[in-house]
């Protein structure tokens, strides 16, 4: 019986990493029957236990992504020679490097209006697209305090479940206005529909997404920098700048050495 073959892919879906794995997987390398998993860092993503790893190596604008370089250089005698590697013990080998146009957008909560972007407080994204865009920050969001998240989708996830949580709070607010005279004492107010527009999450998974960003920043207008497939799906997300900036991005096949995958510590 064949085993199933998995790869690892830093995530979430949608990501710049998942569409590259998307591109390269299956593909003559592995079988048609590939699962994609998505980790939540690429330090996660490396240290899994799957068949395969994919994961963003570098791009023309910003150079190398310093994480993916980190892991590579944390486990010596990853290389062509895979007898040697065998022998040292080593986890993974590049099997194989993957150039990929990388499109960056401006996505903002849909309350926000194109004249309302100088009021953006925060703009969220993995560091690499951050870095990649300084240019267009600087001149677009002048007040907007950068913050680093695991990768681009995340920061597009985290945005949404802000927005709404936004505005369900206006939602409320609205009410209580116009009708706190008339409730009674024992329900006083609506009930809390803590994350009822959560684009599908749990409370919990919600937390944890929010993590990313610090509270401070939380309660005011922010944005986000991703694709365009990672708004797909999120309500309440609107894009407002396409191709904020095009770059060439490169990524990264592994392929777990012999005996070293176990599909067992994923997130
Ligand atoms: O895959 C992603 O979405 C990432 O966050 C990594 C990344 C960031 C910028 C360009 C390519 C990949």
């Amino acid at each position: 019986m064949s085993s199933a073959v998995t790869a690892a892919y830093l995530g979430p879906a949608n990501s710049y990493t998942h569409q590259a794995a998307l591109a390269l997987l299956p593909s003559s390398l592995t079988r048609p029957t590939t699962t994609l998993i998505p980790y939540t860092s690429i330090a996660a993503a490396y240290e899994s236990r799957e068949t395969y790893a994919v994961l963003p190596l570098e791009n023309t604008i910003f150079g190398v992504v310093q994480e993916t370089l980190g892991c590579l250089l944390s486990s010596e005698g990853e290389g062509d020679d895979e007898d040697e590697d065998e022998k040292k013990g080593a986890r993974w080998r590049i099997v194989q490097t993957f150039d990929k146009r990388v499109e960056h957008c401006l996505v903002v909560s849909s309350s926000c209006s194109d004249e309302q972007l100088d009021k953006i407080a925060w703009v969220a994204s993995h560091e690499q697209a951050l870095g990649q865009c300084a240019k267009f920050i600087k001149q677009r969001l002048p007040c907007a305090q950068l913050v680093k998240t695991p990768s681009t989708a995340q920061a597009a996830e985290a945005l949404a479940l802000l927005s709404s949580r936004q505005k369900l709070r206006q939602q409320q607010q609205q009410q209580n206005d116009t009708t706190t005279i008339s409730y009674p004492s024992s329900s006083a107010h609506p009930a809390h529909p803590v994350c009822s527009e959560n684009n599908g999450q749990s409370a919990d998974e919600a937390e944890d997404e929010l993590e990313i960003i610090p509270k401070q920043l939380q309660a005011l207008p922010g944005a986000a920098i991703c694709s365009e497939a990672a708004v797909e799906g999120l309500e309440g997300l609107r894009i407002t700048r396409k191709g904020v900036q095009d770059v060439a991005g490169e990524f990264l096949v592994l392929e777990a050495c012999k005996g070293t995958a176990a599909n067992s510590d994923r997130s």
